[in-house]
């Protein structure tokens, strides 16, 4: 197990209230969601691969020095997803695990430029990702969409790319609903993929770049102004910029925060040191999200123990955390609403069989 996970101090019963809460996810990725299970399954098919194919070591080789190091093995996992049988049942088998979290919606970040200019064809990329999708909603009942993301550090070819698979009414999934921007910031400015994302809005996409992960506010205020940002995936810098932290309470924009992420990413030096209080204390919609939950060692579950922690929330408190995503997420009205009631009436049924606390 990674060091940098400190087990939430959250009484177990809150833990239990939190297994059980229906919930949405906004922020976690495709490749960045596959189970040891699948990543050892997977690299045992290809020795060649420098990931270990033993479950021990695989965790070992999940601990990172910084971001750059969390990119490189990001890609090694990456580079083990080679043909569209692989992507299918990676993309199954993440929606599995969604399901055993209790998550009922999730708008899952897929980056089909690393796997096309790995060379699976993208027809047969798009095929994998919505039978998967298709079974997953029948078989589990978790809805699933998804975001094409940008890996920036790629450059411009790979923008063009990802907005052409995006866009493109031939190969776009029936699935997709926004657009990002992921990968290094350092480097790489926002301002260059404005003329894609204004593609892929046109389209009717969702814009929701990462931004504020691994540089300061600029990063934030150029995903809004450049790339009509609707959320912003982390923004763990906007909180050295009061204005900013003002503009986005003021425009309701919602920030996705995937606390343990920012710890294992040394994006953020301790849990204690996160800004998600003063997130909270200036009046943003937060919502929580995993990021890569096996490679950073947590999942869904943890990620809310930890924000119920850090915020010292009850279930009621818990229960808001998770109508945030519902509320912030691309889903239609009709679903959006059934959730709502989920959580709320799963809220209610267990404060009316607690023990009442002195
Ligand atoms: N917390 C995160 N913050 C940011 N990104 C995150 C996070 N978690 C996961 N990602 C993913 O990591 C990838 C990075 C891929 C990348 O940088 C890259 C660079 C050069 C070439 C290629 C290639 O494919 O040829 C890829 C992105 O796809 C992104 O979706
Ligand atoms: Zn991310």
């Amino acid at each position: 197990m990674t060091d940098h996970l400190v087990e939430p101090r959250v009484p177990r019963d809150l833990s239990t209230f939190i297994a059980g809460l229906p919930k949405a996810e906004l922020h976690v990725h495709h490749v960045g969601s596959a189970s040891p299970r699948i990543v050892s399954e997977l690299a045992a098919r290809h020795p060649d691969s420098k990931v270990p194919s033993d479950p021990e070591a695989l965790a070992e080789y999940f601990t990172f020095t910084d971001f750059a190091h969390f990119v490189d093995v990001y890609l090694s996992v990456v580079d083990l997803i080679r043909t569209p049988e692989d992507v299918r049942l990676l993309t199954y088998e993440v929606a599995r695990d969604l399901a055993r979290r209790q998550v009922r919606y999730a708008e899952l970040t897929v980056t089909p430029f690393s796997s096309t200019r790995r060379g699976i064809d993208e027809r047969a990329f798009m095929d994998a990702i919505e039978d998967a999708r298709k079974a997953a909603e029948a078989e589990f009942g978790t809805v699933l969409r998804w975001c094409f993301d940008i890996p920036g550090e790629a450059g411009l070819e790979s923008a063009e790319e990802t907005v052409r698979l995006a866009t493109d009414d031939r190969l776009r999934p029936e699935g997709l609903v926004s657009f990002g921007l992921g990968g290094p910031e350092i480097g790489v400015p926002r301002p260059q993929f404005k003329p894609y994302f204004d593609r892929a809005l046109a389209a009717g996409l969702h814009s929701v770049p990462h931004a504020g992960e691994t540089t300061g506010p600029q990063t934030v205020w150029d995903a809004l102004h450049e790339l009509r940002a609707e959320r912003i995936g982390h923004g763990t810098s906007a909180a050295q910029d009061p204005k900013l932290l003002a503009y986005l309470a003021e425009h309701r924009i919602p920030l996705e925060v995937c606390p343990t992420s920012n710890i294992a990413t040394r994006a953020v030096r301790t849990l204690d040191e996160h800004p998600l209080k003063e997130f909270v204390r200036a009046g943003l919609l937060v919502t929580i999200n995993s990021d890569d939950p096996p490679m950073f060692g947590t999942d869904l579950n943890n990620e809310y123990a930890v924000a119920a922690r850090l915020l010292g929330l009850d279930e009621r408190g818990i229960a808001e955390l998770a109508k945030n995503a519902v509320h912030a997420s691309f889903l239609d009205e009709a679903g959006k609403a059934r959730i709502v009631e989920e959580i709320d009436a799963y809220t209610a049924q267990w404060l009316a069989a607690a023990p009442q606390t002195p």
